[in-house]
């Protein structure tokens, strides 16, 4: 069996390209960094390093590497295979939707064997906004083949991968933990299974509750950690008030997501513990900017922050801590994220208040904007605390 996967980062190379060479695929890892690209094509293996005691480490062979810039080529591979994965970052994905849309066109003149693009991205229906993207580049024939042809089941894939710091450049260090969970409903006949991907009828709880409860917790100890100087979140988590402030937001989004899902409470509390857990894995060195990187992003109405609130809002929970932690995403203010530069430029020729509006889509009339808007001004004290820790 053969896959393309696009994006040979850390969850490509440490998760995905790891669970596919597991269930027997051949990966061909598709990337437009030069240097990864060759390194792959000449290695053509790699290293998995769990990030545990022991430090178990897991072998990756038989893989390839093409440069995506090289449109025809990538096509062309596309063609022949039975799997394309992506983990580019969700805002990539129109970056790489014209080259998949042209490999299923080359495989529709010839084959008609199903084909599955799985986008492995930390977003709601990930895949489903690929195809969208994909198919305006689709004639109407070949569109309507596709839809009988090629899949595009959303999938939820959750495993801390930090960014890496070994002097192999391709050795990859994952934390031992993983959750691959890939919507059953969409697959076509003739997909052989992926070993160690849970397939469900209904993925809605599943990657809800990941997005709201791993990286709803995630960024909020990210963003409080930032403002208070600590440079990695296993630092952040050993502050007690940091500690108790992604407790409550994930108090906050749990109970939104128990009333949306009847899940059970205690099984919900024994899910945020063992999130907890996973975050202070002293085996792990994980940036907060990395964790906190593409603030627009992570403040945007569908994403980790906005949405737990405003189901949870809907439901009568009271919100503070989801606000505070969008307060405090608002002060994200790293120099080398695109997106916080541009949101501390909003910020000081519009104001809090229009900011807020224009990313997080909250009008000025609802409570969860005022509060927001409210701790933001609270937490500006953390500002001259941040500069002297990093300073010192
Ligand atoms: N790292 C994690 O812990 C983790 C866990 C779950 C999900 N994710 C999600 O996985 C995705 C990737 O995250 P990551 O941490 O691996 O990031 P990363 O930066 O390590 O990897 C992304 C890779 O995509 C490549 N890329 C960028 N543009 C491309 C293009 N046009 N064509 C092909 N390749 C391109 C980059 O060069 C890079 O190698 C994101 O959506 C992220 O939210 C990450
Ligand atoms: O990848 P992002 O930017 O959406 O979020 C940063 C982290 O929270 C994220 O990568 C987690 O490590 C991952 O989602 C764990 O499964």
């Amino acid at each position: 069996m053969k896959a393309v996967h696009f994006g040979a980062g850390n969850i490509g190379r440490g998760f995905i390209g790891l669970l596919l060479h597991q269930s027997g695929y051949e990966v061909a890892f598709v990337d437009v960094n030069d240097t990864l690209v060759s390194l792959l094509q000449t290695k053509r293996q790699y290293t998995v390093k769990l990030a545990n005691e022991q430090a178990d480490t897991f072998l990756v062979d038989q893989v390839t590497a093409l440069d995506g810039k090289n449109m025809a080529w990538v096509a062309e591979t596309i063609a022949a295979v039975d799997l394309v994965t992506t983990a580019v970052g969700v805002s990539v994905l129109k970056h790489i939707a014209a080259t998949i849309a042209k490999g299923i066109e080359l495989r529709l003149a010839g084959s008609r064997e199903p084909l599955h693009i799985i986008a492995c991205e930390n977003a709601l229906g990930g895949s489903t906004t690929l195809k969208h993207l994909v198919y305006e580049h689709l004639s109407p024939g070949n569109r309507a083949l596709a839809d009988r042809l090629v899949a595009f089941p959303d999938a939820a894939v959750d495993r801390i991968v930090p960014l890496q710091q070994n002097e192999d450049p391709l050795l990859v260090t994952v934390e031992p933990f993983y959750e691959w969970t890939i919507d059953r409903s969409a697959v076509l006949p003739g997909h052989q299974e992926i070993a160690g991907v849970h397939y469900v009828d209904q993925l809605e709880p599943y990657i809800e509750r990941k997005l709201f409860t791993v990286n709803t917790g995630h960024c909020c100890a990210a963003y409080h950690g930032y403002l208070k100087g600590y440079m990695t979140i296993q630092e952040a988590m050993k502050d007690l008030s940091i500690v108790a402030e992604v407790r409550g937001a994930l108090q906050e989004s749990g109970a939104a997501l128990i009333q949306t899902y009847q899940f059970d409470e205690a099984a919900h509390s024994q899910y945020i513990e063992q999130i907890l857990e996973r975050f202070i894995n002293p085996y792990l060195v994980d940036e907060i900017v990395r964790i906190g990187r593409s603030p627009i992003r992570k403040l945007s109405p569908q994403d980790r922050l906005v949405r737990p609130a405003l189901l949870a809002n809907q439901y009568g929970i009271t919100v503070t801590h989801l606000t505070n932690a969008m307060a405090a995403a608002l002060h994200f203010d790293y120099a080398d994220d695109p997106e916080a530069v541009e949101l501390q430029e909003m910020i000081k020729k519009h104001g809090i208040h229009r900011t807020l509006t224009e990313y997080t889509g909250l009008s000025g009339q609802s409570p969860l904007h005022s509060r927001a808007a409210e701790q933001y001004q609270q937490l500006e004290q953390w500002g001259p605390a941040r500069k002297g820790m990093i300073e010192r």
